[in-house]
């Protein structure tokens, strides 16, 4: 059986290498599947997935928290923290007896500063990570088809541009050992009966949605879809309830195309903050 205890990096993209770590978390490359699968029937049976969904409430942004609580060390992520919720992350985080390894975006966002810096500063172990596509700077890159692992667990990249051009999706595994249903963190690519915005930041209708058809709506329909972002008081949908109900993206290429050259919404106030800050992963320097 083959187990992962340290840090991997298949790819040069990873330079420089890290040091090793007794918390078993990776990214691995599609390329490099195949022992991986190799131990999928033993190696991550009694793998249970802690989760849990925060609220930041300026920007109405959802922070995720994911965590291998079978695994001894209790590797930890976060996906999408915001800045101003960093303390109360990193105090739940110590709570519930997790290490953190990874501070994760979904895109370079335009309404708030991401977390991740300040959450490097506090925790230096942990590693940013953000689409190559992106253009920004992180500690680790990614980008389709990679699997970040943490524990037993790992989710997987899907290239969902459109909002940005660097947009992800992550989801939770597809094998059986795996979370089920799974999960899948579309960022601002699929809000909850809505989409993200295609007007700014290298936006575009048409590939987003190409994204969305490609890459989340195939996925199966009990998939359970969290969002970056609710501005109505939802907290989680499926891909088949915006199959089905999606006001936007049920329409056809054209009429999608029209609802979003005319969505009329006003200029993200903090766009001139948050876009540099969030190229940088956030605010660098250290508080504490
Ligand atoms: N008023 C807020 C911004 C609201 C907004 O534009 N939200 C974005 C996601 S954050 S980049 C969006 O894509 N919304 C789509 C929608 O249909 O609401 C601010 O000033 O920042
Ligand atoms: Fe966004």
């Amino acid at each position: 059986m083959l187990r992962f205890h340290s840090l991997r990096f298949s790819s040069s993209l990873f330079a420089p290498p890290l040091p090793l770590s007794p918390v078993s978390i990776s990214i691995t490359k599609p390329t490099r599947l195949t022992p991986r699968m190799a131990s999928y029937s033993t190696s991550s049976s009694s793998s249970k997935l802690l989760f849990r969904q925060l609220f930041e409430k300026e920007s109405s942004t959802y922070t995720y928290l994911l965590a291998d609580a079978s695994h001894p060390e209790k590797p930890a992520l976060l996906i999408d923290p915001v800045d101003k919720t960093v303390d109360r992350d990193l105090s739940l985080i110590q709570q519930l007896g997790l290490k953190l390894v990874y501070a994760m975006n979904t895109h370079v966002h335009a309404d708030h500063v991401t977390g991740t810096g300040l959450i490097k500063s506090k925790v230096p172990v942990v590693k940013s990570v953000i689409s190559k596509a992106s253009g920004a700077t992180a500690d680790l890159h990614v980008e389709q088809g990679d699997k970040v692992h943490f524990g037993d667990l790992f989710l997987e990249i899907r290239a969902t541009p459109g909002h940005t051009a660097g947009c992800i999706t992550y989801v939770t595994g597809d094998t059986p050992d795996q979370p089920q249903p799974r999960m899948a963190f579309a960022g601002d690519a699929l809000l909850i009966r809505g989409c993200g915005r295609t007007d700014f930041q290298g936006g575009s209708s048409e590939q987003l949605y190409k994204s969305v058809h490609s890459q989340i709506f195939t996925l199966p329909k009990d998939t359970l879809l969290y969002p970056a972002h609710d501005y109505k008081g939802f907290t989680v949908s499926t891909v088949g309830e915006e199959l089905q109900y999606n006001p936007r993206l049920t329409k056809d290429e054209e009429t999608f195309k029209n609802i979003m050259a005319n969505l009329s919404l006003s200029y993200s106030k903090m766009i001139d903050i948050a876009v540099p800050a969030n190229m940088v992963c956030g605010i660098q320097s250290k508080t504490s």
